[in-house]
């Protein structure tokens, strides 16, 4: 089945059902200086853990005008906050992608109540993969609870475009915990104490959950189409910052099996 789960029941990535509250974002967490750019795979930035905001002041504000700027100049319909290089829970989106066209949101915070259980593919881009598109399946739509710019709280229903811009930054601001659950109840079940140990102490710390790519979420067939594009990517960062690249295509492919699936659907 394309982009079907790859584990349905046990792995969503479903933020609401972490066993610790998330970090709150301090201060220093929402600085910034404009103009915003896009961080670009395989920059660490997009997997790294992306605090909860509860400081809804005019610095956020203008992180919100800023992430649209650069939204529109890069002909973009959603944006993330890690994809400007912000590990903060905010995403904007206008579907339409027109300054004053269509209807621009904002969400702080938000979190998934429900999916359909119809699913349906798309082709997506990301602005983190320049020029690269591939089919995603998705439920079709979902309901939403989250915060506006001011801190008050909203729940909203999208479907189509609308709800495939949202999951997609959504997944940007994905913890995955579950993925670490399985792995801890499964090196306990096998008498695994080494991985036993490291998977408590992930469990216990939180310290590198990981956000979702639109990568993840594609079929071995659909993935295969943009191998080298990924690989590219790669060397890229590699030769612009003399560092190995974080993550490979097909090592990411085989840890993430387990760990990206959709939350509660009805
Ligand atoms: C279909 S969800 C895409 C959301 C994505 N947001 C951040 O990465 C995004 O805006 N991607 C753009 C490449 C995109 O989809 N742009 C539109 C309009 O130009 C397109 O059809 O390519
Ligand atoms: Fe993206």
């Amino acid at each position: 089945m394309p982009g079907a789960p790859l584990v349905p029941v046990v792995a969503q990535a479903r933020r609401g059902s972490s066993l610790k509250e998330d970090e709150v974002a301090s201060p220093a967490d929402l600085q910034f200086e404009p103009p915003l750019k896009i961080v670009v795979y395989p920059d660490p930035i997009l997997r790294a853990k992306n605090k909860r905001i509860d400081s809804f002041d005019d610095n956020l504000k203008k992180l919100v005008h800023e992430m649209f700027d650069v939204m529109y100049k890069t002909d973009g319909i959603g944006l993330s906050a890690p994809q400007v290089g912000m590990n903060v829970q905010l995403m904007v989106l206008n579907p339409a992608g027109e300054r004053g066209v269509g209807e621009e949101i904002v969400l702080v915070n938000p979190r998934v109540s429900r999916y359909s259980k119809k699913m349906v593919l798309f082709n997506e881009g990301c602005l983190s993969f320049p020029g690269i598109y591939a089919d995603v399946q998705r439920p079709e739509s979902v309901k939403i609870d989250a915060r506006d710019v001011n801190g008050a709280r909203f729940t909203v229903n999208l479907s189509g475009l609308p709800a495939r811009v949202f999951q997609h930054e959504f997944d940007h601001l994905q913890v995955s915990i579950q993925h670490f659950l399985i792995q801890y109840i499964i090196a306990f079940l096998m008498k695994n104490y080494p991985l036993y140990f490291i998977s408590s102490f992930i469990f216990l710390w939180q310290p590198c959950l990981q956000g979702v790519l639109f990568f993840d979420r594609m079929t071995e067939g659909v993935l295969d189409g943009i191998r080298a594009q990924l690989q590219s990517l790669e060397k890229k960062y590699e030769d612009k910052t003399g560092f190995p690249s974080p993550e490979r295509i097909d090592e990411t492919r085989k840890k993430k099996k387990v760990a990206v699936g959709f939350g509660k659907s009805s």
